[in-house]
């Protein structure tokens, strides 16, 4: 990883909270459901492929959102949306494992965990469909999308820069997501999407994550070759169902 004193002080809390967490003494062993394999489909139905994310609340947001998480999902699915992130941390996001586990129950749609996971045995917290490993939080990126494939999730593999990009596909990241969020001072530009997508090749899964929140920004994150979007804020500050299907239908 690199050196945390780069990085905003609300990120460098979130990293030592990650660092405190306890890892598990067994390992999850999960049949997940492919992420790629969903985006793909909706694509292919005409749908903007979209991952809405369940996302109470963020060193970004103002306030907490308190609605159940499942009532949120199921609004999320029934907006049009391809698939679902649920932050599990629970200091910073107002994430739960238990979130997770309930949504993943009550939807049909492959669920994303949404933590900052600095090591394999974090990955053995909860099941889920694919995992989150953000390239720039970890020391051996191979060892973590390794680690995550063994358990049965796919790794969706976060980047901010083309160096971190070449960093993933060394790794054998086939599913890449462009933050379009500096976790260094936590300033979002949907310019970062759009500088780094042209660099990765044509058979990689690149999703958009971050600042999305009009159907013109889908729009131009798709021009620019997202082959999904992952949208929290934005959804979770309307009504959930309608502002999914504003963006799916974009
Ligand atoms: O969202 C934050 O405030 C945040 C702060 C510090 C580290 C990470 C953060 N967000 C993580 C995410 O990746 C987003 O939740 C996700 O991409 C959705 O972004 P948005 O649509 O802008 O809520």
């Amino acid at each position: 990883m690199n050196a945390t004193e780069e990085f905003a002080p609300a990120v460098r809390s979130i990293l030592d909270a990650a660092a405190r967490r306890p890892v598990p003494d067994d390992r999850v062993s999960v049949d997940g459901a492919s992420l790629s394999n969903a985006l793909a489909a909706a694509d292919a139905d005409g749908r903007v492929p979209l991952i809405a994310e369940v996302k109470p609340t963020s060193p970004t947001t103002e306030g907490t959102h308190t609605e159940d998480p499942v009532d949120l999902a199921r609004a999320m699915v029934d907006g049009g949306a391809t698939a679902l992130s649920v932050l599990t941390e629970p200091e910073h996001f107002g994430g739960s494992v238990e979130n997770l586990e309930r949504v993943r129950e009550a939807v049909d749609v492959p669920v994303l965990r949404k933590d900052f996971l600095l090591e394999p045995g974090h990955l053995d917290a909860v099941e889920a469909d694919a995992a989150l490993v953000i390239a720039r939080f970890v020391d051996d990126v191979g060892e973590m999308v390794t680690a995550a494939r063994e358990r049965g999730f796919e790794p969706l593999v976060e980047v901010h820069s083309e160096t971190e990009l070449e960093t993933a596909l060394d790794a054998g990241a086939t599913l890449v997501g462009v933050n379009n969020r500096d976790l260094a001072s936590l300033t979002v530009d949907l310019g970062t999407f759009e500088r780094v997508a042209p660099r990765a090749p044509d058979d990689v899964t690149l999703v958009a994550e971050s600042g999305i929140s009009t159907p013109a920004d889908v729009r131009r994150m798709r021009e620019a070759g997202a082959d999904g979007l992952l949208v929290g804020s934005a959804i979770m500050a309307g009504e959930p169902r309608r502002s999914t299907e504003e963006l799916v239908y974009a």
